[in-house]
């Protein structure tokens, strides 16, 4: 089959590789001729705008959208609007809002599939993790590719209709933030704790049999072996946010406690304080306060 694939970046690449690895076609478009050079290089057809790659791809078009979530996805569809029918297939495979993808849907002249996206370009050797939501039929249609792209066949399932694919990959990277934490919380322990370990030689030992084994905890062990049991200069400063703020709105919105998620968020956003936290500098003075406890002093 033929697929368009809009966004050739870190993740879009990938998918254009899996795809053209499968024995399909692929036609490319990224606002950077670079990454247009990249992909046209791996085999596949570049185009110079949205409008080409659309002429391109000619009747029945099956299109991928691998951008940043957000204004980037509008803009796409609004330009690739004029080009679409009914029997057109677009995939959004970023991290869009669930709502966002309900609109679109709604919107969109061509049948639209939400598409959340996990395994990151690490995971990019086995194929990716597929949570697709949307109609039926185009989920069907577009099979192919997602056997190629996700790990094979069982790497994809349809969630339900439109938004259910982005809703569950949302609920996933909730769960992803509390697991870093978690594991965080427990190297430190061990790190600070009372004996001289290698956080490499846990990672991994845990990583053969034991009941907390996990990717997240083979990359940990990555991370000690490349960076050193204390983590070397790696910052004490987490970006991200925009999917675990999401899954904590949805929480208070539904009434589900989800006070591991919120914590893994709040530690996310109490990192990027650049002068120190300003609730542990008042705590700190409040001890003295109360107890005349030593204030502990900037240097
Ligand atoms: N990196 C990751 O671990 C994962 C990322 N995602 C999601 O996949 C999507 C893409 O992520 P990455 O590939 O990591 O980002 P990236 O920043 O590496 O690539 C985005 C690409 O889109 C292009 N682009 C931006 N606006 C465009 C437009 N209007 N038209 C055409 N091209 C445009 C950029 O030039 C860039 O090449 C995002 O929604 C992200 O949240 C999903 C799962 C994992
Ligand atoms: O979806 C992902 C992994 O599953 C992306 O890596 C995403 O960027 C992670 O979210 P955040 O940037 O908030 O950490």
């Amino acid at each position: 089959m033929q697929l368009g694939v809009i966004g050739l970046g870190r993740m879009g690449q990938i998918v254009v590789d899996r795809t053209l690895q499968a024995g399909h076609d692929v036609v490319a478009f990224d606002l950077e001729p670079e990454a247009v050079a990249t992909a046209a290089d791996a085999g596949a057809r570049p185009a110079d705008s949205i409008a080409d790659l659309a002429d391109r791809l000619g009747e029945e078009k099956r299109i991928w959208l691998m951008v940043p979530a957000g204004e980037a996805v509008d803009a796409t569809l609004e330009e690739l609007e004029a080009h679409l029918d009914s029997d057109d297939i677009v995939v959004d495979g970023g991290n869009s809002y669930f709502e966002d993808s309900v609109r679109r849907a709604e919107r969109c002249p061509a049948a639209y599939l939400d598409c959340g996206t996990s395994g990151g370009p690490a995971g990019a050797e086995l194929g990716f993790s597929l949570m697709v939501g949307g109609p039926e039929w185009a989920y069907e249609e577009v099979t192919p590719v997602f056997d190629a792209v996700a790990t094979g066949p069982a790497g994809h399932e349809h969630m339900g209709p439109a938004g259910s694919g982005h809703y569950v990959k949302m609920v996933h990277n909730g769960v992803e933030y509390a697991l870093m934490q978690t594991y965080g919380e427990g190297f430190e322990l061990l790190h600070e704790g009372r004996y001289d370990l290698d956080l490499e030689n846990v990672a991994s030992v845990w990583n053969n049999g034991a009941v907390i084994r996990s990717w997240l905890l083979e990359l940990c062990e990555e991370a000690f072996r490349e960076e050193g049991s204390d983590l070397g200069d790696v910052a004490d400063r987490i970006e991200g946010g925009s999917t675990g703020t999401w899954t904590v709105q949805e929480g208070l919105e539904q009434e589900v406690p989800l006070p591991l998620i919120y914590t893994a968020l709040s530690e996310r956003f109490g990192s990027r304080a650049d002068d120190g936290r300003f609730s542990r500098r008042l705590a700190n003075r409040l001890r003295y306060g109360f107890g005349r406890h030593e204030v502990q002093r900037r240097d």
